[in-house]
């Protein structure tokens, strides 16, 4: 038995699955990245008039998909101390690791207590996202 659990309250999943899915005290939250909640906006994006992107923030970016990921947690009814697990995907490792990774810290200020974490370098999102975070969380 597993409850799917859907939320408007994060950017609408771009294909056929869920926001999360909990089984037992266990809860598999599917990739999700900055996406703005009701649009197809992306924070720190920038476009030209023929829609190609021409820069991004991926401070602003690591924030909305944080934002994103506790949002969907609270509609699972877990909380974002309930993280035991993330793989981070970056498009670019050179350019972005490191403010992705002083805004991690910021985020979980205590290694004791902070969830396990992987970071890949990957060479494309679904998306057209800088980086996307997929979460396991452990409800007590
Ligand atoms: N999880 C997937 C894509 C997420 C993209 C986004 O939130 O912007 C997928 O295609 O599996």
């Amino acid at each position: 038995m597993s409850d799917i659990i859907h939320t408007d309250k994060a950017p609408s999943p771009v294909g056929a699955y869920p926001h999360a899915r909990r089984v037992g005290n266990l809860l598999f939250l599917s990739g999700i990245g900055p996406r703005t909640p009701g649009s197809d906006a992306i924070p720190g994006n920038e476009y030209d008039t023929d829609g190609r992107l021409v820069g991004y923030d991926i401070a602003a970016q690591t924030r909305s998909v944080f934002a994103n990921v506790r949002a969907v947690l609270e509609a699972s009814g877990a909380r974002w101390e309930d993280l035991v697990d993330v793989t981070v995907y970056l498009t670019d490792m050179a350019r972005d690791f490191k403010t992705y990774n002083a805004l991690w810290a910021e985020h979980f200020p205590d290694p004791a207590t902070a969830p396990c974490r992987t970071t890949l370098g990957i060479d494309a999102l679904p998306t057209p996202i800088a980086i996307e975070l997929k979460c396991i969380a452990h409800l007590p």
